[in-house]
């Protein structure tokens, strides 16, 4: 199935723009993804899967203008994000300087102006606050909160994309006002500000 195809189904509709993007987003990472050890899945259909994913709680959440996205890795979700919200600032915060180079070499070749990638632990950075700040597969959710102290402001809120052992970390982190979005095996955690 073609990716425009299994967005669509999803109820997800995008520009062209962002097919051309994402095609080249696939032959990068397709090159390059193996041989500097970035993502563990690229067939192409594991590549959809993960940009269905990245994109799939855009549909439930509060509109928002910035975001930062911890542990970005080969670029999910933040980088996939960003290329579909062309008109939000998105920062991408990972350390591992091979993901990193990898970022910005997808951010020159699709001109993202909206990117700022950012080679650091989230818990060293200071100087940003965002509205929007969303982690997959990083950690868990009472460590994501306070290694985003920093970033947030008084109404920063948060995506965090998890598997199916959720409700235990909810008791971790005694958070309250959150939504939880399902799709198959995934929990989309939504905290709002
Ligand atoms: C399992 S990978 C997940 C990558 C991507 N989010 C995904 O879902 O495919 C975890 C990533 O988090 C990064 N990471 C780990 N600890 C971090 C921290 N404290 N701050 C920012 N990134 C971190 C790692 O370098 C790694 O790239």
């Amino acid at each position: 199935m073609s990716l425009k195809s299994l967005l669509e189904k999803n109820g997800l509709n995008l520009e062209d723009s962002f097919y051309e993007d994402c095609k080249i987003f696939v032959e990068l990472l397709q090159k390059w993804g193996k041989v500097h050890n970035l993502s563990g899945r690229l067939s192409f259909e594991d590549i959809s899967e993960n940009i269905l994913d990245s994109l799939y709680p855009l549909k439930f959440i509060e509109n928002f203008s910035s975001f930062a996205d911890i542990g970005t890795g080969a670029g999910y979700p933040g980088l996939i994000l960003a290329i579909a919200k062309k008109d939000i600032k998105a920062f991408l915060v990972e350390p591992r300087i091979k993901r990193v180079a990898f970022l910005n070499f997808v951010k020159a070749s699709l001109g993202l102006k909206n990117l700022i990638i950012i080679q650091n632990r989230a818990e060293n950075i200071q100087d940003i606050n965002v509205d929007l700040i969303t982690s997959r597969a990083v950690t868990n959710t009472k460590l994501l909160l306070e290694i985003t102290e920093n970033m947030k402001k008084s109404n920063t809120s948060y995506l965090f994309y998890k598997g199916s052992m959720l409700e235990s970390e909810l008791d971790e982190a005694k958070i309250n006002n959150y939504n939880i979005i399902s799709r198959n095996d995934r929990n989309y955690l939504y905290i709002k500000a």
